[in-house]
């Protein structure tokens, strides 16, 4: 089953918040329903974002363009359009998706629909490539066999619309080569998309891997456990400086010091041009009741006050390696910081 479809003028999907243990499907009709399923990450993955945004302007192209005023109903799609965007503002695909969509409006609900449908297959096709493309690059940088990997969060396919994700989309292209003793999973505090997520992705497939609280990482990397570090994106600057899940710019520099490839995956729609570095990009600061609880139940006071910024930025210089479906883009820096520790 993909991650993200279309059926009967709906959007089908897996709800992640449900995962490991209960694998419940939706079936999103509305785009409020989509926004909410966006915000509680229900929907989640800067690839599956994209793909939900322009499945949500056709939600709205149908919803308002069978009005009798058209003016009206294209103006009222683009205000469900603009809500559907700015409901996560990190992941620059959220808002691509949207706009891919809203270009077709004028040509109506269909033509809306063909557009989101096109981008759900060319998502498929740009992660499967980008996925060989840093199976080739982690090979070309790691000489020991068998690899012993270190992903965060989840880039898996329940990241993009389809079949394959990015960054573990790579481990799963290593895997089918033979080439991967095992995987580190970092937990990933406080949504545990990688205890979640990633485990229950990396068990269905049978590939080797050990789950670690994210404090740990750095010590692994002390002990000699990883040969390089593989994580997704969110948005990607000109600059080459990487915004992900909370805890990537700890990676990238514990990374860093112990001379580990850090190798950042993601469609080329992840890569926002317009943005020239890191520091402008939009950092989601989500609830503080995540940080005070564990999956709802509370582990501090409700008094405490917490930050919860859902992602960070990892300079270009700490990224060995941000591999698309379409090139390599290597940071000399990166390259001669790096020695073996
Ligand atoms: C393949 S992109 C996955 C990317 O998105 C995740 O964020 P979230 O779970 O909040 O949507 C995380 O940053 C992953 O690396």
């Amino acid at each position: 089953m993909r991650t993200l479809d279309w059926e009967d003028g709906a959007v089908v999907t897996i709800d992640q918040c449900a995962l490991p243990h209960q694998e419940i499907t939706l079936r999103v009709r509305t785009v409020d329903e989509l926004i909410d399923a966006i915000k509680r990450l229900a929907i989640r993955g800067a690839p599956a974002l994209g793909i939900a945004g322009a499945f949500g302007v056709a939600i709205a192209a149908r919803t308002h363009l069978s009005d009798a005023d058209r003016p009206l109903g294209e103006a009222a799609a683009r205000a469900d359009a603009e809500r559907l965007a700015s409901a996560r503002p990190t992941a620059v695909n959220l808002r691509w998706g949207v706009e891919q969509a809203l270009a077709s409006l004028g040509d109506g609900p269909d033509a809306v629909l063909a557009t989101a449908l096109r981008l759900m297959d060319e998502d498929d096709r740009m992660n499967h490539q980008a996925t060989v493309n840093a199976a080739d690059v982690i090979v070309g940088l790691c000489p020991d066999r068998p690899l012993r990997l270190l992903t965060h969060c989840n880039a898996g396919a329940l990241a993009t619309a389809g079949l394959r994700g990015t960054a573990l989309g790579a481990v799963f292209e290593l895997a089918e080569r033979g080439l991967v003793e095992f995987v580190i999973v970092d937990e990933t505090r406080p949504l545990l998309q990688g205890a979640r997520l990633t485990a229950w992705e990396l068990g269905r497939a049978g590939i080797p891997h050990r789950l670690s609280v994210d404090s740990a990482a750095a010590s692994l990397m002390a002990r000699g456990l990883v040969d390089c570090v593989v994580v997704g994106a969110d948005r990607i600057t000109a600059n080459g400086d990487v915004a992900n899940k909370i805890g990537t710019y700890g990676l990238a520099v514990s990374a860093a010091y112990h001379g580990i490839p850090m190798v950042v995956v993601a469609p080329e729609s992840t890569v926002d041009e317009q943005l020239k570095d890191g520091a402008l990009i939009e950092v989601e600061e989500r609830d503080a009741d995540e940080v005070r609880q564990v999956l709802g139940m509370p582990v501090a006071p409700e008094a405490t006050e917490a930050f919860n910024p859902a992602f960070d930025v990892t300079p270009a210089e700490l990224v060995t390696a941000v591999v698309t479906e379409a090139r390599v883009m290597r940071s000399e820096k990166a390259a001669a910081g790096r020695t073996a520790r």
